[in-house]
C-alpha cells in the first residue's frame, strides 16, 4: 500500500478510503508496490531466475474445431514426443513476453493470452504459469522448419492417440476447456510491478458465522492487516517464500501460525487474485508477488463465531470490512471460489 501518512480524523476516513481503494484494486487483478522490505534490505535476499528462481511458461490454444495446439518435442529426453508449447522463461522477460516467445519458436504461432489458467507450483524452484491464449496469426510450424526448439506443431483432437512427454498437460487442456465454457474467475493478466523476492501479499479474511444462516449481508467479515511501520498505510500482510522448497501455502501457513495462536483454526488458501511480476533488472526484479485470497475458518463445525480469533504480538491486527458493497464482493469470490486456481505440487 502507497501514500503519504495521515493524522486527525478527517486524514482517518483519507485511509479507510485509500485502504478500501487498495483491497479493491487487488480484488481487481491489479496490483500494489511490495515497499515491505525496503527498511530490511540485509534480511532478504533478492531471486535470480535460473538459479534460485525457475518460472516456465505454457500455453493451452484452441482452434476453431476445438482442437489444442501442440509441438512435437525435438530434446533428446522426450524426442518425437507431443506437449504443450511451454518453456522456461529467460532473463530480463516478462511473463507474457516468455509466453509469446515459447509459443512462436515452438509453434510457429503468434498468440495472446485471454487469461492465466492455473499456477503450479513446488516452491520457488519451479513455478508453472498456466495461459488460455488465442491464435493471432503466424503459421503452423512444419517438419521442414524442424529446430532444437521442436520438430513442428499440429492441432490435435484431444481424442486420436499421441505419445505424450508428459499427462501432466492433460489437466491444463481440461482446465482450458471448462474456462471456455464457464469463465468461473475474472480474466487475469500478470501485472508489470517489480519484486526482488517471491512472497505473498496475504488477502487473509475471516468471515463471521452465526449458525446456518447463508446470507452474505449478515455476515461480518475481517481482513489480517500488517503493522509494518515500512509501508505508510495499514497493509495486508506478505508472506516470504523462504527456501526453494516453500510452497505458498506453507508460507501462508507460516505466517497465520506466527500470529494466531487458537489451534482450531483452519487456513484455506483459496487462490490467486493477482501476479505481480517485472522481471527487467536481473537479480533484482525476478522475483513474484502473489496476491493470494486466503480464508481463516474455525474447524469446529456449526460452531457459531461472531469474532476473528485473538491475535498474539503487535505485528498484526483485525480490519474489520464495514463497507457493504466491498464485503459482500469478497464473501462472492471467497463463496464462488471465483480466483485464479493454484496447485502447490509437494
Ligand atoms: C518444464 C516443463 O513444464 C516443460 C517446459 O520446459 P521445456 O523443457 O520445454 O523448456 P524449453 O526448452 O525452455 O522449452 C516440464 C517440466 O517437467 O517442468
Ligand atoms: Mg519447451
Amino acid at each position: 500500500m502507497t501514500g503519504g501518512v495521515s493524522q486527525g480524523s478527517s486524514s482517518m476516513d483519507s485511509t479507510a478510503e485509500i485502504l478500501e481503494d487498495n483491497l479493491e484494486k487487488i480484488l481487481k487483478g491489479e496490483g500494489l508496490e511490495v515497499r515491505e522490505f525496503d527498511s530490511v534490505p540485509e534480511q532478504v535476499k533478492p531471486v535470480t531466475l535460473r538459479k534460485s528462481v525457475c518460472y516456465i511458461v505454457g500455453a493451452v490454444i484452441f482452434n476453431s474445431k476445438d482442437e489444442v495446439l501442440m509441438v512435437q518435442e525435438a530434446k533428446r529426453e522426450c524426442y518425437g514426443r507431443w506437449y504443450l508449447p511451454a518453456g522456461r522463461m529467460e532473463e530480463r522477460e516478462s511473463i507474457l513476453e516468455a509466453l509469446q516467445r515459447e509459443v512462436k519458436e515452438e509453434a510457429g504461432i503468434d498468440c495472446q493470452p485471454i487469461t492465466l489458467l492455473l499456477v503450479q507450483e513446488q516452491g520457488p524452484k519451479w513455478v508453472r504459469f498456466v495461459f488460455l491464449a488465442e491464435e493471432t496469426g503466424g503459421s503452423l510450424k512444419t517438419t521442414a522448419e524442424a529446430d532444437s526448439e521442436s520438430l513442428q506443431a499440429q492441432w490435435w483432437d484431444r481424442e486420436s492417440p499421441l505419445p505424450l512427454r508428459g499427462r501432466d498437460i492433460l489437466p491444463l487442456i481440461d482446465a482450458g476447456i471448462k474456462y471456455r465454457r464457464n469463465p468461473w474467475f475474472p480474466m487475469l493478466q500478470p501485472v508489470d510491478f517489480p519484486c526482488q523476492v517471491i512472497c505473498q501479499r496475504l488477502f487473509l479474511t475471516f468471515i463471521s458465522s452465526n449458525g446456518n444462516t447463508d446470507t452474505s449481508d449478515e455476515h461480518r467479515l475481517w481482513l489480517l492487516m500488517s503493522s509494518n511501520y515500512a509501508t505508510p498505510h495499514p497493509s495486508l500482510p506478505i508472506a516470504l517464500s523462504v527456501n526453494a522448497f516453500d510452497t505458498i501455502p506453507r508460507a501462508v501457513h507460516r505466517l497465520v501460525k506466527e500470529c494466531v495462536p487458537s489451534s482450531s483454526m483452519h487456513v484455506h488458501t483459496c487462490g490467486i487474485l493477482g501476479v505481480q511480476h517485472n522481471g527487467r533488472i536481473p537479480g533484482k526484479t525476478d522475483g513474484v508477488c502473489f496476491n493470494t485470497l486466503v480464508l481463516l475458518e474455525n474447524s469446529e463445525d456449526g460452531a457459531e463465531i461472531s469474532s476473528p480469533p485473538p491475535l498474539e504480538g503487535d505485528a498484526y491486527r483485525w480490519h474489520e470490512v464495514t463497507n457493504q458493497s466491498l464485503r459482500a464482493k469478497i464473501i462472492q469470490r471467497i463463496k464462488e471460489e471465483s480466483v485464479l486456481p493454484v496447485h502447490s505440487l509437494y
